[in-house]
């Protein structure tokens, strides 16, 4: 690819033919291009190779992935201000043409009769193209509106591993948008509509009877929905805007809006669907808040009823809980304890708000009697979870990132298909064959290899880690027959960064010929969420269910950046059209519907 001043041409892989010269007249069309680039032939040439006349390059004509060379450069001010209006309305064109063509692509996958694998809901490339140049825009912590307590905790606790402290996409865009004004209690206290300290109820009153903008007192629901790919750093991406909006209100001295000093409360809630989210959120929230000084605590399934309640009498800025066990403690209660909750973040919300958790999930959001700000986080948006919150909140305002429904680029997909030989329908014999050779690539040599294993049944599991530890292979089953404890001690040996296989050879329980491996198989209570920045394969050893499983399960890997690979066994005798092109549609890029 050559950077002509204003042109850019992309190369053809194949046959180094050009493919396309778009004008360029501003980095973030540039970024745009790189995503999007189609192979289109070039027009008026007369002599074209038999290749580019082949059907064959036609068919590498399909959007392609491109590198950028080093050698392509931004243009500057100066160059941009030389552009001529035509140059930019052109610009505009070939931009629309793209978009054109590319929503007009049928997709490799999802047809109307594709199931589980036609169920998200699909987001227009044109609707990405905004929101791409605003999070572009935003490329740094300082460029957005977090209190220096927040982004220093930010820079000092959580990305302290990192020399370079940029925001993703998604996180520019939630941060952005929830900040943007001072939270609506500390708006109240700047008009002085809250009681002050040594104020009687009476005088408060009777303060607010003689102000003329009393009306200002009704705040209203403001509600987002943040939607980004997994692993793009959703949590910070709600964490920063929470931290950021319960410290000013302090700051403001706000809390007189919620009693007395001495009362118990809790500020706000972070629902989450399982008591391992609930642990790796709080660990980051009170890692953070160590600093930033705010008080939180964690309920789940696991929590024990005396330390549950202990709940009740405390002051909480930041709850983080599944839905049924603090439903039964506001059951159990004969006041309403979120009566000062104003915050409510929903996380993995398309799952807290499908069929299984649907009634919990929201008896919670309608007890707080005065919420102000409701956020829902999700990687997937399938259908129906879209006319929910259609439904339930017409003016929610959407933050959706650019690569939504995209299985994130550096990771490689590809299908071993156990109908062929040798394996003859032998998936088992497939999976022992594809570890081996996991086994042997020469990828970090040094390193343990972290695998993870999906599987869609939960009886599947016990088999899967007997036969490949008879074939020395280390592999350990997780469930949720597991105790929380007996989840965590397997789950932390792939979480945790990765160890180097001189360190481990003499610690591992099962020693054999395989010592390079280790093997977790397990079902979805693994797939969402959970942060295993060390895993760089995933094994889908049963198709899954749809693609919102298919991303959860691939999302594990690849994390932030990183690279990783997906390898689905499936006997491709007995796949539907749609699955076979799977690996295509993904490794190009294409949004999953
Ligand atoms: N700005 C950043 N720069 C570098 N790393 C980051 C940044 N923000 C978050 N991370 C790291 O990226 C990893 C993934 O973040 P996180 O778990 O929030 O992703 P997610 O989008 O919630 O994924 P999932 O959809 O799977 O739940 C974490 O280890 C986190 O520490």
């Amino acid at each position: 690819m050559t950077s002509l001043c204003r042109a850019i041409y992309f190369k053809c892989r194949e046959c180094n033919g050009i493919l396309f010269n778009p004008l360029l007249p501003n980095p973030l069309i540039w970024q745009f291009t790189r995503g999007y680039a189609r192979h289109i032939p070039r027009k008026g040439v007369s002599e074209r190779s038999k290749h580019e006349k082949s059907k064959k390059h036609m068919k590498h004509a399909k959007p392609a992935r491109m590198i950028l060379s080093k050698s392509v450069i931004a243009p500057s001010d100066a160059q941009r201000s030389r552009w001529s209006h035509d140059d930019f309305r052109r610009q505009k064109v070939v931009v629309k043409q793209f978009q054109e063509r590319q929503q007009a692509t049928p997709y490799l996958i999802g047809p109307p009769n594709a199931g589980g694998f036609s169920v998200l809901k699909n987001i227009d490339y044109e609707d990405r193209l905004p929101l791409n140049a605003t999070a572009a825009r935003l490329s740094s912590f300082e460029s957005l509106r977090l209190l220096p307590v927040v982004r220093n905790a930010l820079y000092g606790r959580a990305l302290r591993h990192l020399d370079e402290k940029r925001p993703s996409a998604i996180q520019a865009l939630a941060i952005q948008k929830i900040t943007r004004l001072p939270p609506p209690t500390v708006r109240l206290a700047q008009q002085g509509l809250l009681a002050k300290d040594d104020e009687t109820d009476e005088e408060y009153y009777e303060r607010r009877r003689h102000r003329k903008n009393l009306h200002k007192m009704k705040v209203k629901l403001k509600s987002y929905l943040l939607a980004a790919e997994t692993g793009s750093g959703k949590t910070l991406a709600y964490l920063l805007p929470l931290f950021s909006m319960l410290k000013e209100e302090e700051l403001q001295n706000a809390p007189a809006v919620w009693g007395i000093p001495e009362r118990p409360y809790i500020r706000s809630i972070i629902l989450v669907p399982t008591a391992e989210l609930v642990q790796q959120v709080l660990a980051q929230v009170k890692d953070m808040c160590h600093d930033i000084k705010l008080a939180s605590a964690g309920l789940s399934q696991e929590t024990t009823r005396g330390v549950a309640d202990g709940i009740r009498k405390k002051q909480i800025d930041i709850l983080v809980t599944t839905p049924v066990p603090l439903l039964k403690l506001i059951h159990r209660t004969d006041w309403n304890i979120l009566d000062d909750c104003r915050k409510i973040i929903v996380d993995e919300a398309d799952s807290l708000m499908d069929r299984s958790f649907k009634n919990e999930t929201q008896e919670i959001l309608d007890t707080p009697p005065r919420l102000e700000t409701l956020i829902f986080c999700s990687a997937t948006i399938p259908k129906t979870f879209d006319r929910t919150l259609d439904r339930a909140y017409p003016n929610m305002e959407r933050i959706v990132a650019p690569h939504l429904h995209q299985i994130p680029r550096r990771i490689t997909f590809s299908t071993v298909d156990t109908s062929a030989r040798p394996f003859f329908n032998d998936k088992r014999k497939a999976l022992a064959e594809t570890l081996y050779n996991l086994d042997r690539s020469d990828s970090d040599p040094e390193k343990v290899k972290r695998i993870v294993i999906f599987v869609n049944h939960r009886e599947s599991v016990g088999d899967l880690v007997a036969y490949l530890n008879d074939l020395k292979i280390y592999a350990v089953g997780l469930t949720r027959d597991n105790s929380l404890e007996e989840r965590s001690t397997m789950m932390r040996e792939f979480i945790r960064p990765t160890q180097l296989l001189k360190d481990v050879m003499n610690l591992n329980p099962v020693t054999g010929n395989v010592k390079t491996l280790r093997v977790l198989v397990t079902t979805d209570i693994f797939s969402r969420g959970i942060d295993m920045q060390s895993v760089r394969t995933i094994i889908l050893f049963d198709v899954p269910f749809s693609s919102i499983d298919l991303i959860h399960r691939a999302g594990r890997t690849g994390r932030m950046g990183r690279r990783g690979r997906v390898i689905l066994l499936a006997a491709k005798s007995e796949m539907k059209p749609w699955l076979r092109g799977l690996a295509t549609t993904i490794n190009k890029g294409y949004a999953l519907v």
